[in-house]
């Protein structure tokens, strides 16, 4: 364990990287995949078996754990850690992304964002100092600078004043983040689909200096051409020899795509989300099991597949769980969904290491038949 926070580039294919985040909890091997634990869990795994997929680090939520159980009560059971049972490094995001999407009666000043909680409709306040402080009683390993995250679509205006603010706010965040040893401070870089807006963006963050920098605002929408069209450009105005995460992305194809254009770092809640509502991707695609033509199918999801659903298990009882709503469903699925997206993780950190990223790719898309499976 080394007591201080450092990433080690290994090896590069084009704009391909791999290499290890080095933390005083852990080592983080990247590409990687982080799965989201939003209320302190990572729904419906046991910390043992969100390792056993593969993870090196899991994702919390300033927004839903300010509201409940509250980051003081967390603080004084022990920080998030020790709560949820995951000892391995854990980023938290910093609540304003989370405060838009979800919350009520929002109202943003240069100060920051005052909302009602989606729980009970009380009052809170988020500021860059007030998201500092929730992430360090939380123990975070990575914290997120407090940003503002524009809907799309925008105008051109209310990006960039958007993007300014979030700048101010990035320089609040790092005064507010204080002198952590082996912890970490992550700048977002915002801009939406403005190449001169994230180039402004990444200037300023790197004025600021980080640990490591996201590419944020994106993944709401834009579409996979628009987000490509912009990882194009983006990632090259960070600094080359620190982390880069792509926040809340995604599907297969998009992580793929955004290692090869110089992501490091990426989370998003599909796997364990669609597992919960029956999708299931695999090496040939996706397939969704409440479909009734697998309900004698005695085959597995996935012949190559060595997770406990697949090896344990046929299509035609995941199909029977799924419809009588059993707990074991969530648990299966969820676990073969992380599995198989912490399997295209390994298979891309071996590739870029071996110089082969592209036919790794080229193999990756050609095991995706269209249509069922
Ligand atoms: N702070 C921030 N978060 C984002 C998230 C949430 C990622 C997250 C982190 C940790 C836990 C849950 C979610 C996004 N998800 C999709 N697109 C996103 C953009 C942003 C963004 O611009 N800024």
């Amino acid at each position: 364990m080394s007591e201080r926070f450092s990433f080690d580039l290994h090896a590069r294919d084009g704009k391909a990287r791999t290499g290890v985040i080095q933390t005083p909890r852990g080592a983080v091997r990247t590409p990687a995949f982080m799965p989201v634990g939003t209320a302190a869990t990572v729904k419906a795994m046991m910390p043992e078996s969100v390792r056993a997929t593969g993870a090196d680090i899991l994702l919390g939520n300033t927004y839903h754990l300010m509201l409940r159980p509250t980051a003081e009560r967390i603080d004084r059971l022990g920080g998030l850690h020790k709560f949820m049972n995951w000892e391995r490094p854990i980023l938290t995001d910093s609540g304003g992304f989370q405060v838009m999407s979800l919350a009520g009666l929002r109202k943003l000043t240069e100060k920051g964002v005052t909302f009602k909680s989606h729980i009970d409709g009380s009052k809170h306040e988020l500021t860059p100092e007030r998201s500092m402080e929730i992430q360090r009683l939380l123990g975070s390993d990575i914290v997120m600078c407090f940003d503002e995250c524009p809907a799309l679509p925008a105008d051109r205006d209310r990006i960039a004043e958007s993007m300014r603010l979030s700048m101010r706010w990035a320089e609040r965040s790092r005064a507010a983040f204080g002198d952590r040893p082996g912890h970490a401070l992550f700048g977002i870089m915002q801009g939406g689909l403005e190449q001169d807006l994230r180039e402004e963006s990444a200037e300023a963050l790197k004025a600021i200096g980080f640990e490591g920098y996201a590419v944020g605002g994106l993944a709401v929408g834009e579409g996979q051409e628009a987000m490509f069209d912009c990882l194009d450009y983006a990632p090259g105005f960070l600094p080359e020899d620190k982390p880069r995460y792509l926040m809340g992305v995604g599907k297969p194809d998009d992580i793929v795509g955004a290692v090869k254009r110089g992501i490091d770092m990426m989370d998003c809640v599909l796997p364990s989300r669609s597992g919960r509502t029956g999708q299931v991707f695999t090496r040939h695609g996706v397939l969704n099991i409440k479909n009734a033509r697998h309900i004698d199918d005695p085959r597995p999801l996935d012949e190559a597949c060595t997770c406990p659903a697949c090896r344990n298990f046929s299509r035609a009882y995941l199909h029977h769980v799924f419809r009588s709503q059993e707990i074991i469903s969530s648990m299966l699925l969820t676990w073969h969904n992380l599995h198989y997206f912490q399997e295209i993780m390994a298979g891309m950190r071996e590739a870029i290491a071996a110089g082969t990223f592209a036919a790794w790719e080229a193999d990756f898309h050609a095991g995706r038949a269209q249509g069922d499976i």
